[in-house]
C-alpha cells in the first residue's frame, strides 16, 4: 500500500459539512506509513468540528477496505488551520493571527469566566491560545488557573527583556495580577493604568499564536479606549446576562465598541448565565434571570448570537478550584462552550475571510 493508494482511497471520504470529498477540499495535509501502521493528519477549518467524528470513521473503513485481509492500524489526526487578516509586519503582537477582546458592560456577568473557558475551548488540534488577563481592577486569571503567587519568567528577546507568560492547561497566561499587588492597582487613577496597561502590552512575549484572548476590564471607560488603541483586537465579543438590568448596560457596550474610530468590529454577543441547569437534572431548564434576553437584544443590535453558556454550580466551582470548568467531567457546561467557541472561530474565520 503506497501514499498514493491511500490518497486514492481517501476520495470516498466525504465531508459532511460540504458534501465534497476531503481530497478535493484539500483537507489531507500528510500521510505516513509505517510498517502496518498508518497515520493520516486532516486539516479541519474550525476547532471541534462536529463532523470530526464521521470523518474519522470514514478514513478508517475505506483504509480497512483498501487493506483487504491485512491488519493495519489507522491513526487519524486533525488539526486546525486558523486564518488571519493581520501580516507579520504589524508592530504590536505580530506573529499573532487573531486578537479577541471579551467586554461586559457591568461587572460580574461572568467576562473572565467566559474569556477562560473560551481560550481553553479554542486551543483543540494544536490550535495555539494565549490569555490575556487585562482586568487591571480584579484580575482574575492568578485564581481561575491555579497560579496564585506565581511570577512569570523574564527572557532576553531580540536584545530585549521580554515577560514570558505562564503556561498552564495547553494555553499561554498573562496576568496584570502577576505584575502587581491588586491591592496597589485599585487606587491607580488614568495615567498610572495607561502606562501600566501599555507596559503590559508592549513588554510581554506571545510569540506565535492562532488567538490571543483579552479578558478585558469591565465597563466602559478610559481604560478601553487605551487597550484598544494600543491593541490592534481582531474583534471583540460583548458578554451579558439575561436580565434587564444587564441588558441596558451592554447597550452601553455596544455603543462603545461600535464606534468606528475605534475600528474593533463586534463578533457577537454571548449570553452567561442564560439558564439554571441542576447537575442531578440536565435537561431541565430554569430560566430565572428572564428567558434569551441576550438573544433579543443580539438580534435587535444585528450582532452575531454567539450562544448560551448556562448557569452551573461546577461553573462557579472550576474558577475558584483553578481548574476552569472546560477540563472538568461536566459535559453540559463542556458541551456548551465548545458550541459557543466553534462559533467564534467561524464568525472570525468569515471575517478574516470577507477582508
Ligand atoms: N455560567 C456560570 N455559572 C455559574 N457561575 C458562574 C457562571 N459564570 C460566572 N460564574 C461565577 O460568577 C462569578 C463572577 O464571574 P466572573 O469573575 O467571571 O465575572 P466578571 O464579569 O469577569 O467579573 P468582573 O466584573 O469582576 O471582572 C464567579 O464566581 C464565577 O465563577
Amino acid at each position: 500500500m503506497t501514499e498514493e493508494d491511500i490518497l486514492k482511497a481517501l476520495k470516498n471520504v466525504i465531508n459532511p459539512d460540504s458534501q465534497k470529498d476531503i481530497v478535493s477540499l484539500n483537507m489531507v495535509s500528510e500521510i505516513k506509513i509505517h510498517d502496518k501502521n498508518i497515520a493520516i493528519t486532516i486539516m479541519v477549518p474550525m476547532t471541534a468540528a462536529p463532523y470530526k467524528a464521521e470523518i474519522n470513521e470514514q478514513c478508517e473503513n475505506v483504509i480497512k477496505e483498501l487493506a483487504k485481509d491485512q491488519t493495519v492500524n489507522v491513526n487519524v489526526t486533525f488539526t486546525s488551520k486558523v486564518n488571519t487578516k493581520r501580516s507579520l509586519h504589524e508592530t504590536v503582537l505580530p506573529k499573532v493571527k487573531n486578537i479577541i477582546a471579551v467586554v461586559s458592560g457591568k461587572g460580574g456577568v461572568g467576562k473572565s469566566t467566559v474569556a477562560a473557558n473560551l481560550a481553553i475551548a479554542l486551543s483543540k488540534d494544536g490550535v495555539k491560545v494565549g490569555l490575556m488577563d487585562a482586568d487591571i481592577y480584579g484580575p482574575s486569571a492568578p485564581i481561575m488557573f491555579g497560579l496564585r503567587g506565581d511570577r512569570p519568567k523574564m527572557a532576553d528577546i531580540e536584545g530585549k527583556g521580554k515577560i514570558v507568560p505562564i503556561e498552564k492547561f495547553g494555553i499561554k497566561v498573562m496576568s496584570i495580577g502577576f505584575l502587581v499587588d491588586e491591592r496597589q492597582a485599585v487606587v491607580w487613577r488614568g495615567p498610572m493604568v495607561s502606562s501600566a496597561v501599555r507596559q503590559f502590552v508592549t513588554d510581554v512575549y506571545w510569540d506565535e499564536l492562532d488567538y490571543l484572548v483579552i479578558d478585558m476590564p469591565p465597563g466602559t471607560g478610559d481604560i478601553h479606549l487605551t487597550l484598544m488603541q494600543l491593541v490592534p483586537v481582531t474583534g471583540v465579543i460583548i458578554v451579558t446576562t439575561p436580565q434587564d438590568v444587564a441588558l441596558a448596560d451592554a447597550k452601553k457596550g455596544i455603543a462603545m465598541f461600535g464606534q468606528a474610530q475605534l475600528d474593533a468590529p463586534i463578533i457577537g454577543l454571548v449570553e452567561n448565565m442564560a439558564y439554571f441547569t441542576p447537575a442531578e437534572l440536565p435537561e431541565n431548564k430554569y430560566y430565572i434571570f428572564g428567558k434569551e434576553g441576550g438573544k433579543r437584544l443580539a438580534s435587535e443590535y444585528d450582532l452575531n448570537f454567539l450562544g448560551q453558556i448556562p448557569l452551573v454550580q461546577s461553573i462557579r466551582e472550576g474558577g475558584d478550584k483553578g481548574v476552569p470548568v472546560m477540563l472538568s467531567e461536566d459535559a453540559v457546561s463542556r458541551k456548551a462552550f465548545e458550541a459557543f467557541a466553534d462559533e467564534v472561530a467561524k464568525q472570525v474565520q468569515r471575517r478574516n475571510e470577507m477582508l
